[in-house]
């Protein structure tokens, strides 16, 4: 079992994450002023680029191997089958390898423990930006997806940007904007298609409207994929992505009475701080199953609740490359919408395969196993934190989280919903605020608990700035 240290840093007075908006800002006004000296995003970008590039693949500080957390490279977990004491009969690889019932990875999704195991990673990956020489007093800042600028015109620029000019002259790539596999990453989950998911080495992630699949070798899949990508050469991809972006975020049904109900992520990340407990909070097995036992007909004038989890699977999918067809849900007519039925749309196009009506072209973010690696992954997850916070402070739960005694058996505290069992876990255990969140262990090395997380100011040294749903940008 791997584990990865992390460290735990009490502030006297908690550091800020603040919106990248407004640190972007910061950098492009000192420039403006003619400063020459190093920005807040600066500092940032290159504790980034020292991560993907400065560090052995295998150091474990290094963004490959923090990414790879997530979800690939996957890990098995051997079975042993004995005839007797001594006679081994059969070593069995199970989680992740080659039973679709297993994850490989140690995230959990569809479970209560979505929000403190992502607590923990984005803490994790912003401990290894601040072990860079000169970095160590960063935060990492969040991408306010609803903010009104990025809700009208999609992504700050710097994610939009393959280069950096940095104040003293140098340009140096845009760690934000993509990553380069420094190892290939083997998708060993043997239920199709989601084999196609590997990554070879020097592979460099891409987001909507490009295609991420290049995965299966004995396929022209790969120069399928480079022939279709080739069609959007930068910049023209960005456009298209940012359009997507602001389709979902915007999304909205117009009533008979000319009026639009807003019925996008914006509105659902909204919504989600009115979430009535932790549990229906924290995911959606458990706020689907809620939803059946509390809203039994109309007019109760509540709900249904929205877990913080749905409008950020939602954020990975508008990355990553679904988009909404032109349906009569969506009453933006999507302009940027690539059509590309090639000769080989399959690959590119998978409607049909993933059983729902989302078109999708496979970039990184769409992807469980393989989100983690796109940077953007972590700006997106400090948002999805900030929420969190922000849904802690409404209900009065910043130093402790209660599930109350009724939910302890409730859709997703299992860790056999949703996912699956993460590696080293047995099926079917419990999950409550006190299972470790693996890989994750303190400097003594003793397990991270959710419990251990729930306080970000007390315990883990940081806070967050103003944003949407609070005094800014509301
Ligand atoms: N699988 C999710 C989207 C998604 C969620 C993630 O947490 C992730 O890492 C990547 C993608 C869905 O279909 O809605």
């Amino acid at each position: 079992m791997a584990q990865s240290v992390l460290s735990f840093d009490p502030q006297e007075q908690p550091r800020v994450r603040r919106s990248f908006r407004d640190v972007e800002k910061d950098h492009f006004v000192a420039r403006q002023q003619g400063s020459t000296d190093r920005t807040e995003l600066e500092t940032l970008v290159l504790a980034w680029l020292s991560i993907q590039e400065d560090l052995d693949p295998k150091d474990p500080n290094s963004f490959f191997t923090i990414g790879g957390y997530h979800g690939e490279p996957f890990r098995g977990v051997d079975t042993m089958l004995y005839a007797t004491a001594n006679d081994l009969l059969l070593t069995k690889r199970q989680a992740g390898w080659s039973n679709s019932m297993w994850w490989g990875g140690y995230c959990y999704h569809n479970q209560i423990l979505f929000p403190t195991w992502h607590r923990a990673y984005v803490y994790r990956l912003e401990n290894a930006l601040r072990s860079v020489k000169g970095c160590q007093d960063l935060t990492l800042p969040f991408l306010d997806w609803c903010d009104s600028e990025t809700i009208e015109s999609g992504l700050p620029i710097t994610f939009c940007q393959k280069e950096i000019a940095l104040g003293d002259g140098t340009v140096i790539r845009n760690p934000l904007y993509s990553y380069v596999f420094q190892a290939g990453v083997f998708d060993s989950l043997g239920t199709f298609p989601d084999t196609e998911y590997s990554k070879p080495l020097y592979y460099e992630t891409v987001r909507y409207p490009l295609s991420g699949l290049v995965g299966l070798p004995k396929t022209d899949q790969a120069s399928t994929t480079a022939t279709y990508n080739a069609t959007w050469e930068y910049p023209t991809n960005l456009q298209p992505l940012n359009d997507n972006i602001t389709s979902w975020l915007k999304l909205g049904v117009e009533l008979h009475s000319g009026k639009t109900v807003p019925i996008g992520i914006a509105q659902k990340f909204r919504e989600c701080l009115d979430a009535p407990n932790y549990v229906v909070f924290s995911n959606v097995s458990s706020a689907s199953q809620y939803n059946q036992d509390n809203l039994q007909g109309v007019g109760t004038g509540q709900g249904p609740f929205v877990p913080l989890e749905s409008p950020h699977n939602s954020m990975h999918l508008a990355v990553g490359g679904y988009h909404i067809p032109n349906g009569p849900l969506n009453t933006n007519s999507n302009p940027g919408d690539p059509v590309p039925d090639n000769a080989n749309g399959d690959m590119v196009w998978r409607a049909s395969r993933r059983l729902c009506n989302r078109d999708v072209t496979d970039g990184e973010q769409g992807e469980n196993d393989t989100a983690a690696f796109d940077p953007i992954f972590y700006f997106h997850h400090c948002f999805v934190d900030r929420m969190f916070w922000l849904w802690q402070q409404k209900h009065k739960q910043t130093t402790k989280l209660v599930i109350e005694a009724e939910y302890q058996r409730y859709p997703g505290t299992n860790n056999f919903d949703g996912q699956g069992p993460t590696p080293g876990r047995p099926a079917g255990t419990w999950l409550d605020l006190d299972t470790p969140l693996e890989p994750f262990v303190k400097t003594d090395g003793s397990s991270v608990k959710s419990t251990d997380v729930a306080d970000i100011e007390g315990s883990l040294g940081y806070t967050y700035g103003p944003g949407s749903f609070t005094d800014k940008h509301a």
